[in-house]
């Protein structure tokens, strides 16, 4: 706090007399002030004082902006001249995500922020390091590792774990959060598939999970540093070891002592087995000469986020949306009716309806809302806007979601409908959009890699809970859930729910 007021003191008096006189000339001014919803800017510090008082609803602000700019994007100015470039508009990102990717990196700026987090682990690398992890990592992606994750890995934690935990709830009569019932569902996953280790963490128990609660932190504290009015506020504090950084850093050493861990286990295990034995993805990038414990490290943590934080949010608020619209709860039993009990992979793949229902609850609520790359050299996008060498431009999918343009004058509404269409015989199929239009999964070379994985364990988590089970929220009459970002969003609090027993499905 003292060198975060230390640090805006010196800026404020150094900007004192500019801000003054940007007072009395705009005071003079006769031309028609822009619309009260864009952000006041002044010499030097720009609109340092509406990013401030915006911190807390950042999301929300940004998109008002972006849907009262006529091509969707917005230079907002931070202090000292650094300019960010927000977009909602699909040609905007598809010129940054494919046709200029290089020019669009995630660049040293995000690198540097979540360095001490991700170190050089997927989400966090550029250039040949990136192009080397995909490469890799893209084998575990294939059709044959993706039926085996469903039939095997998805399967047991469904059946041996959810399952069980939902009947229980129903017995009980008891209150989970679902969110974190998820977040543990999908945590075992990622740990099975990209690690063939089994942490176990969604027993009927819920066993406290240090490393959870590390991971959270390392998350949220990490993306504060990114949204940070000032950069040099937390270096300072990491120097001196305090506030949130000393959390931070506690956070961060509890986690890499977890990854640490299952890297040297890996280790002992493939010294005992066969290369081919071990089709994980840590055990790939382990055969492939590539031992250096940080940086397997660093892989480890990647994954983790990838896997565990996405998933669980977009089934979060995909069962909110489900229970505020039993009309389309009632469309996705009779899909679910229409498969086998113990759902084969080529039926879970084939489930139209509720894919588009998971992506259309993902327009709404996107797992990753934002995301942002630097501009290595001077540009313009093809709406016009000027990018300056070293810019961050940020697209938005959840602004992008909310746009009338794109999604009509009903785009607040959560309706399935718009992703399918009907044949002759009554059956749906699904009709997807453009990745720009729909850049939930980002688009272009570094699409999300582990999309169609994505799909596959949230389908058949849908089919398997709602076959049995009603998700009812236990919250208050009226009560609206708060939609929250850090590296992925999240529903403020969590999602307290009773589970219903459904009777056979007719
Ligand atoms: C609903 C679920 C998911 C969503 C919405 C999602 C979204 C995204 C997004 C937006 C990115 C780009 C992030 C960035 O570069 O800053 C990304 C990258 C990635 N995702 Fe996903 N993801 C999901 C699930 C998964 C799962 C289950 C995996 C499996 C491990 C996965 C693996 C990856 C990987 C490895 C990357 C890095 C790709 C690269 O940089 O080349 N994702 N994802």
């Amino acid at each position: 706090m003292f060198i975060q007021v230390l640090t805006l003191s010196i800026i404020f008096f150094l900007t004192l007399p500019f801000f003054f006189l940007s007072l009395i000339k705009s005071s003079r001014s006769k031309k028609p002030s822009t619309p009260n919803v864009l952000p006041k800017r002044y010499p030097l510090i720009g609109s340092y004082f509406d990013i401030k008082s915006n911190q807390s609803n950042r999301l929300e602000w940004i998109t008002r902006i972006l849907k009262n700019c006529p091509s969707a994007t917005y230079t907002l100015h931070h202090i000292l001249g650094y300019r960010q470039i927000f977009t909602a508009s699909p040609d905007n990102v598809q010129h940054i995500l494919k046709t200029r990717f290089n020019n669009y990196p995630k660049g040293e700026f995000f690198i540097n922020v979540f360095f001490d987090f991700l170190g050089n682990g997927i989400f966090n690398a550029d250039g040949e390091a990136w192009k080397f992890e995909r490469q890799v990592s893209s084998h575990e992606f294939n059709t044959r590792s993706l039926r085996k994750f469903v039939e095997t890995v998805v399967d047991a934690e469904l059946n041996d774990r959810l399952v069980p935990m939902l009947s229980g709830a129903v017995t009980g009569k008891t209150v989970l959060d679902f969110q974190d019932v998820l977040q543990r569902f999908a945590f075992d996953n990622i740990c099975k598939i990209a690690f063939g280790y089994d942490p176990e963490c969604l027993l009927p128990s819920l066993p406290q999970t240090e490393f959870a609660d590390a991971f959270e932190d390392a998350t949220h504290l990490s993306s504060e540093r990114f949204r940070a009015p000032i950069t040099l506020t937390w270096r300072i504090k990491r120097f001196f070891n305090v506030g949130s950084e000393k959390k931070l850093k506690i956070a961060i050493s509890q986690v890499r002592d977890f990854a640490k861990k299952l890297v040297r286990e890996k280790k002992q295990e493939l010294a005992t087995k066969s290369s081919l034995d071990s089709v994980d993805i840590l055990s790939r990038f382990l055969n492939s000469g590539h031992s250096d414990e940080n940086f397997t490290t660093d892989i480890v943590i990647s994954f983790i986020l990838a896997g565990r934080d996405t998933t669980s949010a977009a089934l979060t608020w995909f069962f909110w949306l489900i229970h505020q619209h039993p009309e389309v709860e009632k469309e996705i039993l009779k899909e679910i009716k229409e498969k086998s009990d113990m759902l084969v992979f080529e039926e879970v793949k084939d489930m139209a309806y509720i894919h588009a229902s998971l992506c259309e609850s993902m327009r709404l609520y996107p797992p990753v809302p934002t995301d942002s790359k630097r501009a290595v050299a001077d540009d313009v996008l093809p709406d016009g806007t000027v990018v300056k060498k070293g810019s961050v431009v940020t697209y938005a999918p959840y602004a992008i979601g909310r746009m009338e343009n794109i999604w009509g004058s009903d785009w607040e509404e959560f309706k399935p409908e718009r992703w399918l269409q009907r044949d002759e015989a009554g059956k749906w199929s699904f009709v997807g959009r453009d990745p720009y239009t729909y850049p939930v999964f980002q688009a272009g070379p570094r699409i999300c890699l582990g999309k169609e994985m994505a799909f596959l364990q949230m389908k058949r988590v849908v089919a398997g809970t709602l076959r049995r089970f009603k998700v009812v929220p236990a919250v208050e009459e009226g009560f609206q859930p708060e939609f929250v970002s850090y590296l992925t969003a999240k529903m403020k609090g969590g999602f307290p729910i009773k589970v219903e027993e459904r009777g056979k499905l007719d």
